[in-house]
């Protein structure tokens, strides 16, 4: 990038500090979040803004590694000094610009706010620059009455902080205040060396309230939860509206093992969670059909699931093409779920596509979501919660548009009668 009249533009890194430890969840940074693990929604943020020369996480897990790499990001693996508890994301960012002198200024982005939006990160990107601002962090604007604390033992009677309790403000008397909210922390590299995230020539950066969200303590996630799937960033692919499901049998409606007894009959194993998320799936609409490159039709006949089935397919991606066609749908319409380098082109191709924990390098490269489930033991049904979440979703963006859209026409409608006034008193 360019800053004009042939100066190179500073290096301007986006760092999500991702340890493995935590005080509460277990792994929360890579927990999921309405199906997506925690690092995954401010990294998406992050890589459709545009704006960072290169984007990181400083991490000391195998695990939080393989999922910043999923997403796109780079990895800096940190030292056991600053991944404690104790440890400050101040020790974290210093030691990562330590590693990359490269880096003139750092924008520390808080996997703890998920509801970040690329739109967010671009404005902030101008601020710090364009308009030469040191240091620019978040803030969100808030109504709430503070009272002064009285410690236990103390002889003091509380104070208002910041309202008259003989004229209290009604909240839209009131432009309220501005907390910090934690989503994200932009400062140079001089700043950062004198060992300050906030100084110099400062500037915050007002956030959406709806986009303001900080996870805390553990009851904060399922609040979380809620506000991503409303208010989220889902990635710059259009919303789908899944209508089949394909899901290859062995290996991810079973485990892949076969076992066969000396009468040559062969046997095979399921969990019972997977036969409901099939259910669930059928109830909500979404057909579910199945496909193997094997021969099962008598193990499947016995497994009496009631599902449209096609076995010995030599080639799955001709078999879901004519499918696709038969029922008439876009390839935005179709979810398949494999495990094998015979499922990668239907991967590739199906509008929505995952892979059980444990399949093969190749499925895990090209499917869009990899369940945290094995083959047989969960990942139908891990599969089609993430699928619910994203009907959810798409719900959801349909009733924001039509509150927009109906906002807008009451608006024009305004607009138009107070157009008609003026005229009106125009001509009068
Ligand atoms: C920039 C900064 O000072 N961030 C601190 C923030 C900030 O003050 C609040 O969010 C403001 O609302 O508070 C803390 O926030 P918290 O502990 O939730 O950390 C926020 C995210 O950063 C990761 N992190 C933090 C410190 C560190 N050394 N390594 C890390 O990987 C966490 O895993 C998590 O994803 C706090 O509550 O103690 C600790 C954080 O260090």
């Amino acid at each position: 990038m360019d800053a004009g009249e042939g100066r190179p533009q500073p290096h301007l890194a986006a760092l999500v500090l991702a340890r493995g430890g935590s005080k509460g969840i277990p792994l929360k940074n890579i927990k999921l979040l309405a199906g997506v693990p925690l690092i995954g929604w401010v990294l998406r943020a992050a890589i459709d803004a545009g704006v960072f020369h290169s984007i990181w996480v400083s991490t000391d897990h195998d695990e939080i590694e393989k999922v910043a790499k999923q997403f796109g990001a780079q990895v800096h693996r940190r030292s056991p000094e600053v991944s404690q508890d104790s440890s400050t994301s101040l020790e974290a960012i210093t030691e990562f610009l330590n590693h990359h002198h490269e880096v003139d200024i750092v924008g520390n982005i808080q996997a703890t706010s998920p509801c970040l939006h690329p739109s967010d990160l671009i404005k902030v990107a101008d601020l710090i620059q364009k308009e030469g601002f040191d240091s620019v962090f978040s803030v969100v604007r808030r109504h709430q009455f503070r009272w002064s604390e009285v410690k236990k033992g103390e002889n003091k009677m509380t104070e208002p902080q910041n309202l008259n309790p003989a004229k209290r403000y009604r909240r839209q008397d009131w432009p309220g205040e501005l907390y910090e909210n934690g989503s994200f922390y932009f400062a140079k590299r001089h700043l950062i060396e004198k060992g300050y995230l906030q100084g110099g020539k400062m500037a915050y950066y007002e956030m959406r309230a709806e986009h303001s969200v900080d996870i805390d303590i553990d009851i904060d996630w399922p609040i979380a939860e809620q506000r991503v799937l409303s208010f989220g960033y889902f990635g710059k692919e259009p919303l789908k509206e899944v209508k089949l499901l394909v899901c290859s049998i062995d290996g991810c409606l079973t485990n892949g093992r076969i076992y066969v007894t000396e009468d040559h009959k062969e046997m095979v194993s399921y969990d019972y969670r997977d036969i409901v998320g099939i259910d669930l799936l059928k109830k909500r609409g979404i057909q579910v059909r199945l496909i193997s490159d094997r021969d099962c039709s008598k193990t499947l006949s016995a497994m009496q699931l009631g599902c449209v089935a096609k076995v010995s397919a030599t080639n799955k991606l001709q078999v879901l093409k004519d499918w696709q066609e038969d029922m008439g749908l876009s390839w935005k319409e179709v979810a398949y779920l494999g495990n094998e380098e015979s499922d990668v082109e239907c991967l590739k191709q199906a509008g929505m596509s995952a892979v059980p924990a444990d399949a093969c390098a190749a499925a895990q490269k090209a499917a869009g979501y990899i369940c945290k489930s094995r083959g047989g033991c969960g990942a139908v049904r891990e599969f089609a919660e993430h699928i619910f979440l994203l009907l959810e979703k798409v719900n959801s963006a349909r009733k924001q548009l039509k509150e927009i859209s109906s906002a807008e026409k009451e608006m024009g409608r305004n607009e138009n009668s107070r157009k008609g006034n003026k005229e009106l008193m125009e001509k009068e």
